[in-house]
């Protein structure tokens, strides 16, 4: 929903700094790549001491860099298969270290092995609905869903509560459980999501086999 709603208003935001950056001869894999250099740090660094206020302002600063290089891959007229990959694949480490870097807090100070179980469900379903996808669409399917938790939803839900958690160290009671509650929607919506996807790949495969004149596989017809 937010890749459908929020893309173009932070396209038309972030188009003048992507010339910018243009102009001044950066290339859109080098701000995919620090992109994800900053963000794999601000997490690692800073949620496993339970730093959530300073991690996610760190990561805030370079998640964007996400939408900015297909912006200026795409002003330059310069979109590859090779920048395709590489966003696509860099996204997964930079989910692994945000995911991971709550992980790591509450197997660590934050001892809470539930919350760590969590966390690390976040992480796993993040990345298999991500895979459904992309091997989806590798064996010819349009994969034609997007479901209820895309990247974009699980990102900001966890980064914006994580940010306000963060608050608690500053004095603000009680706002340490806005992230376990954020952990648990994205878990939730990320197995909703993960269903919804193998569902339509299920029904796409079957259609595309019928449509080959082929037997669905499994359905006995092929004894
Ligand atoms: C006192 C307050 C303290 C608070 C501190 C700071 C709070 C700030 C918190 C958070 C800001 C979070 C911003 C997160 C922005 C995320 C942007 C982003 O990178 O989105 C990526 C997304 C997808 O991009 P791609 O097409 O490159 O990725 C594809 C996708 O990943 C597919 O995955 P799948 O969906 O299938 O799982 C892959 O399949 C594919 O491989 C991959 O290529 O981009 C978008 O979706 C575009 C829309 C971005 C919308 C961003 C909305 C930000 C909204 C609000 C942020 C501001 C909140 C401020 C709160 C402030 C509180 C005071
Ligand atoms: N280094 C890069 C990064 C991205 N691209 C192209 O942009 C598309 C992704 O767009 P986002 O707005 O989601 O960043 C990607 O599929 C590539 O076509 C690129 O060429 N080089
Ligand atoms: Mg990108
Ligand atoms: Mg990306």
């Amino acid at each position: 929903m937010l890749n459908k709603y929020a893309r173009a208003f932070f396209t038309r935001v972030l188009t003048p700094f992507a010339a910018f950056l243009i102009r001044r001869g950066v290339s859109p894999d080098t701000v995919t790549l620090i992109g994800t250099a900053g963000v794999v740090a601000g997490a690692l660094v800073f949620y496993p001491r339970g730093e959530f206020f300073w991690g996610t302002v760190v990561i805030t600063l370079f998640v964007f860099s996400d939408l900015v290089d297909g912006n200026m891959a795409r002003q330059l007229g310069r979109s590859s298969r090779w920048g395709a990959f590489l966003d696509s694949t860099l996204d997964r480490v930079a989910d692994g270290a945000i995911f991971g870097g709550f992980a790591l807090w509450y197997a660590g100070r934050g001892d809470d092995t539930v919350l760590c179980a969590v966390a690390i469900f976040c992480l796993a379903s993040g990345q298999v609905v991500s895979y459904t996808k992309a091997r989806g669409e590798s064996i010819g399917l349009p994969v034609a869903v997007n479901g209820l938790v895309e990247r974009a939803e699980r990102l900001v839900l966890s980064l914006v509560a994580a940010g306000f958690a963060g608050l608690h160290k500053f004095g603000v009671p009680g706002i340490q459980h806005l992230l376990p509650v954020a952990l648990w929607i994205v878990a939730v919506g990320s197995l909703v999501t993960l269903i919804q996807r193998v569902v339509t790949v299920r029904r796409e495969s079957a259609e595309a086999e019928a449509a080959e004149g082929r037997p669905e596989q499994g359905s006995g017809a092929a004894k």
